[in-house]
C-alpha cells in the first residue's frame, strides 16, 4: 500500500484562484490589497523565500512592496521603517522575513507592525486570538498545514492528533488550530521520552522540528495523516522535511511532500491573509 501524496503545489493553485478573484474584487473598489516585505541582510534561504512572496503577490493581483536592508541595519531604522508603513494606505499586510540579524529584537519588530496589518500572525494579539477563539490572523504554516489536512476530505473532529515541535510560529499555533477543529491533540518536543510511542498512536502527525528523519516509518499508524513541516538538506544538499518520506509514504494513509507541501501552501495563506486584511478596511 502506498501513501496518497497531498499536493501542496495544487492546493494552492486552487486556493490562489479565490485569492486573486478576491484581489480583482478589492482593485475595482479603488483598494487594491499590497503586502510590503522586509528583508533585513542577505540570507541566501531568506532570499529564496521572499522572492516566492513577491511573485505569489504579482501572479495574483497583489500589490507588493519589497525592501531589501544590508545586515547592519539598526534597530531604530527597522522600527521606523514599520511605522510609516503602518500609515501606508496601500499596505495592507507587513512581513518582515526572520530570523533578523542578532542586534536587532524580533519581538520588538513584531510588536511595531500594526496589529490590522500583522498577516504573519506573529504578534501577541494574533497569538491570544487563536488562543481564545478570537477572528484574527492565523500563522500561515500552521494555517496551511490545517487547509492540507482539511484537502484529504478526513473529518479531523475525534482524530488523535501529535504534533512535533512547540514553537511559537508553527508548533503551538498548530496544536491550538487543531484543538479548535476538535481533535485531540499531544504536544511532542525535544524533551519527549518516547516519541514514537505518542506518533504510533496518531491519526494526524504534524512534524515540525527542523531536524531530518525525525519521523521514521515505523514510527507511524497504518493509514495516518502525515505533515512534513521541515525544511532540511540531506547528504546530497537536496532539500528534505523531518520525515523520512520514501519509507514513510509506504506506511501513511496520506502524506504532504517537501518541496511541494506545506512551503508553497505558507505562502498561499500569506495572500490569504494579505486578502482579508485588505477587506477589512475596505467599505
Ligand atoms: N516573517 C516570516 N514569515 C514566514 O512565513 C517565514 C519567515 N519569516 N521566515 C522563514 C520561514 C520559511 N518560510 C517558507 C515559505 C515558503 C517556502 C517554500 O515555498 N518552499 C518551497 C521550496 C522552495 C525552495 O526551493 O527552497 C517548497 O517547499 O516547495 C519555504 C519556507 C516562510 N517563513
Amino acid at each position: 500500500m502506498s501513501a496518497q501524496i497531498i499536493d501542496g503545489n495544487l492546493l494552492s493553485q486552487q486556493l490562489r484562484q479565490d485569492v486573486a478573484a478576491r484581489a480583482a474584487a478589492l482593485t475595482a473598489k479603488g483598494n487594491q490589497p499590497g503586502l510590503a516585505v522586509i528583508l533585513v541582510g542577505a540570507d541566501p534561504a531568506s532570499q529564496v523565500y521572499v522572492r516566492n512572496k513577491v511573485k505569489a503577490c504579482e501572479d495574483n493581483g497583489v500589490f507588493s512592496l519589497l525592501e531589501k536592508y544590508q545586515a547592519d541595519m539598526t534597530e531604530a531604522a527597522l522600527l521606523a521603517r514599520i511605522a510609516a508603513l503602518n500609515n501606508d494606505p496601500k499596505i495592507h499586510g507587513i512581513l518582515v522575513q526572520m530570523p533578523l540579524p542578532k542586534h536587532i529584537d524580533p519581538t520588538k519588530v513584531i510588536e511595531a507592525i500594526s496589529p490590522r496589518k500583522d498577516v504573519d500572525g506573529y504578534s501577541v494579539l494574533s497569538a491570544g486570538e487563536l488562543l481564545t477563539g478570537l477572528p484574527g490572523f492565523r500563522p500561515c504554516t500552521p494555517y496551511g498545514c490545517m487547509k492540507l489536512i482539511e484537502s484529504t476530505g478526513t473529518k479531523i473532529a475525534g482524530k488523535h492528533a501529535v504534533v512535533i515541535g512547540r514553537s511559537n510560529t508553527v508548533g503551538k499555533p498548530m496544536a491550538l488550530l487543531l484543538l479548535q477543529a476538535n481533535a485531540t491533540v499531544t504536544i511532542c518536543h525535544s524533551g519527549t521520552a518516547d516519541l514514537g510511542y505518542h506518533t504510533r498512536q496518531a491519526d494526524i502527525v504534524v512534524a515540525a522540528t527542523g531536524r531530518r528523519n525525525t519521523l521514521t516509518a515505523d514510527m507511524i499508524k497504518p493509514g495516518a495523516i502525515v505533515i512534513d513541516v521541515g525544511i532540511n538538506r540531506d547528504d546530497n544538499g537536496k532539500l528534505c522535511g523531518d520525515v523520512d518520506f520514501a519509507a514513510a509514504k509506504e506506511v501513511a494513509g496520506h502524506i504532504s511532500p517537501v518541496p511541494g507541501g506545506v512551503g508553497p501552501m505558507t505562502i498561499t495563506m500569506l495572500l490569504v491573509n494579505t486578502i482579508e486584511a485588505a477587506e477589512r478596511e475596505t467599505n
